[in-house]
């Protein structure tokens, strides 16, 4: 059977735990055929990202068309995108119909603390977004008030909508040391209604690349026929399963990698 088309438009990661090397191996677990557009190249590990170089915006460009010529996709997700130009020449690609259900993951800053986008260049794609899936310290950039507990999750998710994005998920990764009483709690906007999605909260320093591969999942999920809710439900088991098989892995010194392939065989139901 020939595997679907599923396209990354994101930042390589030369520590492969996020961007676009984290979405093609999602793309892989899910055995969906990934394409992918790089925007930028970042020098990254567990521990910092030391250096961005930014890809020109017409090699974006080009590298969009060339697979909308050949090898056209089902579902797409944004990550990184660096700078307005690129964000613009992703936009440009959205509008003439080349970028199908669009999942933007607005990346503004890395688990390690390095500014990867601006607010004014993601908001120029959000208008062609089937779902946004912004954490909580990037729904607050954009909304400009500081998104903390579920309630204002579920509050972002709907005003969110305003941006243009059909849908929206609020994610809630990323808390500080402690396991939240409230578990891993994502806000889900349908465009009618806003539901809270909770999950097992996964202890673990390995957290690098959670809403990358998050987002990588609801598009796999889009390319296979899913509605977007169905898609985001799949999307947050995936993560925490894959959170779970590498909890204890020790790759590099900072915040390591997700087991996205299932190779700890770990699946949360407690055996191993
Ligand atoms: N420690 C954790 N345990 C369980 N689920 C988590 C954990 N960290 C993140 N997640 C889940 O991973 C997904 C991505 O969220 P998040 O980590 O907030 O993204 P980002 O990497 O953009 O900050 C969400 O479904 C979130 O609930
Ligand atoms: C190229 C690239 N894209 C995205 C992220 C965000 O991922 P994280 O929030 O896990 O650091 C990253 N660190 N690098």
């Amino acid at each position: 059977m020939t595997p679907p088309i599923v396209l990354t438009v994101a930042g390589s990661d030369s520590g492969a735990g996020a961007g676009v090397q984290a979405d093609l191996k999602v793309f892989a677990a899910m055995r969906l055929y990934g394409t992918s557009v790089i925007t930028a190249i970042t020098a990254q590990n567990t521990r910092d990202v030391r250096a961005v170089f930014p890809v020109p915006a017409q090699t974006v460009t080009d590298q969009l068309t060339a697979l909308a010529d050949d090898l056209p996709p089902l579902a797409v997700k944004t990550g990184m995108l660096g700078s307005t130009a690129v964000a613009d020449a992703v936009s440009g690609a959205a509008r003439s119909g080349m970028l199908p259900n669009l999942v933007v993951d607005p990346v503004l800053v890395s688990t390690s603390g390095r500014r990867l986008g601006v607010v004014n260049a993601i908001e120029r794609l959000l208008p062609y977004a089937m779902v946004m899936t912004p954490n909580r310290a990037e729904a607050s950039a954009i909304l400009g008030w500081v998104v903390s507990t579920p309630d204002d999750m579920a509050k972002a998710a709907r005003q969110l909508a305003a941006t243009g994005s059909r849908y929206v998920v609020v994610t809630g990764g990323d808390a500080d040391a402690e396991s939240p009483a409230e578990g891993a709690v994502d806000a889900l906007w349908t465009g009618a209604t806003v539901r809270l999605l909770r999950g097992p909260w996964v202890e673990t320093r390995n957290t690098h690349g959670t809403g990358c591969s998050f987002s990588a999942a609801i598009a796999g999920r889009l390319a296979l026929g899913d509605a977007v809710p169905e898609a985001v439900v799949f999307a947050k088991r995936y993560v925490a399963r894959a959170l779970l098989g590498a909890q204890r892995w020790e790759l590099g010194g900072g915040h390591g990698p997700l087991d996205h392939h299932g190779w700890s065989g770990r699946d949360g139901s407690g055996s191993e």
